[in-house]
């Protein structure tokens, strides 16, 4: 309930589920912990995606976050590995989620097709500072600043509802990340079509070979002031709520601005060292301090218009029914 002088403040998420066409990866960044070496992973079969689906339709998910790894694009395999991502969002829709692919890099007309079976799509720009290409991207081709806002310039030409995002702690300093929060800014001026910003903290996983420690939670409320200073204020900002482990310091990035938890599942597949609090359990964090945990869909409602019609009548669906 909310009364006249203290209005009902709001925090969102999005009940998700990540299925993985694949762990392969061309790229080594070596804060990686989730990639396989090429050919050394097998591709999710639509049969086992559907078994899967057929059993979340029974459970409160909304979101299918399709996250990949990568197959070179000059590989005789591409063309095969897109067709797999594609047909996998298909699925997705036919059985009545919501798809939200993040697959590194695309052609621009790869970009295209996946706007069809997609309601919105995501690529972190990580860091644009090209420093990191002699360290953690050394071995990253994916990772080429210019490549990846490019992907943000043709997906703001596509009309494509986007997710982008930094990861912080990988070596770049505070003046990068206002270059990198400045460069979303402007692209976002000219396309208005970024929905959110993640301020993703670098978490060590077991896999990895970088040797740092994880970002330091208590710097966040920091960068997050920064970026909504930067950021225009229709563009959310979200935080992994698995990568801030501290209660109050999850709260102080809350009151400084980020507005969003971002996808919330059984099993984080990018950061597999740090379950996820559930919904019940982030209530309780939330809550005591005057914050309501909303459910949303991976869509905002300012992008409706922006998706197919066939898109926009299973989002409708999803609108009618208990979702804001
Ligand atoms: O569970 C996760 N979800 C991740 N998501 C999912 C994200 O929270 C939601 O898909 C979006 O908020 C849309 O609802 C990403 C989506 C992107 O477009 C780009 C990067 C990420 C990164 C992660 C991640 O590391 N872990
Ligand atoms: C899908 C997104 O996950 C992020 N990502 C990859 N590895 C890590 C890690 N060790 N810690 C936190 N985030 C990570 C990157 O920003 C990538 O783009
Ligand atoms: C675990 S990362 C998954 C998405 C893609 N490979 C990227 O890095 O952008
Ligand atoms: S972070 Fe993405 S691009 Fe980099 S190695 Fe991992 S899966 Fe590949």
């Amino acid at each position: 309930m909310s009364v006249a002088n203290t209005p009902c403040a709001i925090a969102t998420y999005s009940p998700a589920y990540t299925i993985v066409p694949t762990y392969e990866c061309f790229n080594r960044c070596t804060y990686c912990n989730f990639r396989t070496d090429p050919g050394k992973s097998p591709w999710m079969t639509l049969s086992a995606a559907e078994n899967i689906l057929k059993r979340l339709q029974k459970e409160k998910v909304c979101e299918i976050l399709i996250l990949s790894g990568e197959v070179h694009p000059h590989s005789s395999r591409r063309q095969a590995w897109f067709q797999r991502i594609y047909d996998l969002c298909k699925l997705v829709l036919a059985l009545g989620f919501l798809p939200h692919t993040n697959a590194g890099p695309l052609s621009f007309a790869e970009m295209q097709q996946l706007k069809s079976v997609n309601v919105s799509m995501g690529l972190m720009l990580e860091q644009l500072t090209p420093k990191l290409l002699e360290t953690v991207h050394r071995h990253a081709p994916s990772k080429l600043p210019e490549l990846r806002l490019q992907q943000l310039e043709w997906a703001g030409e596509l009309q494509i509802p986007f997710t982008t995002g930094l990861l912080l702690g990988i070596g770049e300093s505070a003046n990068d990340w206002r270059e990198t929060l400045q460069a979303i800014s402007n692209l976002h001026q000219r396309y208005h079509h970024i929905q959110e910003v993640i301020l993703q903290p670098h978490s060590p996983g077991n896999q990895q070979t970088f040797d740092a420690l994880a970002f330091d939670p208590h710097k966040l409320p920091e960068v997050i002031a920064k970026a909504r200073q930067i950021l225009p204020p229709d563009i959310t900002i979200q935080i992994p709520p698995n990568l801030v482990k501290d209660e109050r310091w999850l709260l102080s990035c809350i009151e400084t601005g980020a507005r969003d938890l971002g996808g919330i599942g059984p099993k984080d597949e990018v950061n597999p060292d740090y379950p996820h609090l559930q919904e019940q359990e982030l209530r309780e964090i939330l809550q005591p301090a005057g914050w309501q945990l909303v459910p949303r869909l991976p869509v905002y409602p300012q992008f409706d218009s922006w998706l197919s019609e066939e898109l926009q009548t299973v989002v409708r669906r999803w609108r009618n029914f208990v979702f804001a």
